[in-house]
């Protein structure tokens, strides 16, 4: 069974009067493991498949399924807890809560998503900032860090709770090309390791290299599709 499966997606914003359709009836699947970027023109429809696929948003039209679950037909709670507990978000506002500190934004998506586990929520928190390199800076909260720094939180958060699914929204935007390599490498090592799936949405031509699948989006329509080893 594929993670997610898209039927004839179709998502029209209103806007007014006026309709913008965003996303044409796209079918589309994913399947446990693929490490795949979305890529094309600005307004191309990428931010709006991403928030379909991430439940955080339902089609106008067709079917958007996570792991078997129908998006169309679940409530907020059930949207909210599948969030919560499956998917990992990297977007580009972070939406960092201001009054943590880089630890607690990490420690607090994981003890939501998993529980408190003790010794072992200190851990995990302590080594997936390290993998960011962020280990020095975990006292320091949002205002006190830069955007790059800001974005690492945000890519420990999303990555802490060992997520089936990673969504990420230009997540190379503020990073240098060292930085962006090492985030790579920990999310590709993740892959691997425990089969997590990774959609990107990019113009970095670096994550772009990175990925094993490359999906062209124009104008609301998956226009390219192609998988390499
Ligand atoms: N909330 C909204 N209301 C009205 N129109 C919207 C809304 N969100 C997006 N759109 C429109 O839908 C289309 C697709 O937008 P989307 O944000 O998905 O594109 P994108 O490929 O992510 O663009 P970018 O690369 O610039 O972020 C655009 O024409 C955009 O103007």
């Amino acid at each position: 069974m594929a993670l997610i499966k898209l039927e004839k997606a179709s998502k029209i914003y209103q806007q007014g009067e006026i309709e913008v359709p965003a996303l044409k009836e796209v079918d589309l699947e994913f399947e446990t493991g693929e490490f795949s970027t979305v890529f094309g023109p600005s307004g191309s429809g990428k931010t709006t498949l991403l928030n379909l696929i991430g439940a955080l948003d339902k089609p106008t039209s067709g079917l958007v399924r996570f792991d078997g679950n129908n998006i169309v037909e679940s409530d907020k709670n059930q949207l909210a807890m599948l969030r919560r507990n499956h998917i990992g978000f990297i977007f580009q506002s972070y939406n960092l809560i201001p009054v943590l500190t880089a630890y607690e934004n990490v420690e607090f998506a994981l003890k939501i998503a998993r529980g408190s586990e003790g010794k072992k929520t200190k851990e995990k928190v302590m080594n997936i900032l390290a993998k960011v390199g962020l280990d020095e800076l975990e006292d320091r909260k949002p205002n006190e860090l830069s955007g790059g720094q800001k974005q690492r939180v945000a890519i420990a958060r999303a990555l802490v709770k060992e997520p089936k699914l990673v969504l990420a929204d230009e997540p190379t935007a503020n990073l240098d090309s060292e930085t962006a390599t090492g985030v790579l490498e920990t999310m590709l090592e993740m892959n691997r390791e425990l089969e997590t799936t990774f959609i990107f949405s990019t113009h970095d031509p670096m994550v772009m290299d990175y990925a094993l699948r490359l999906i062209e989006i124009r104008d609301g329509r998956i226009s390219k599709d192609e998988r390499r080893d």
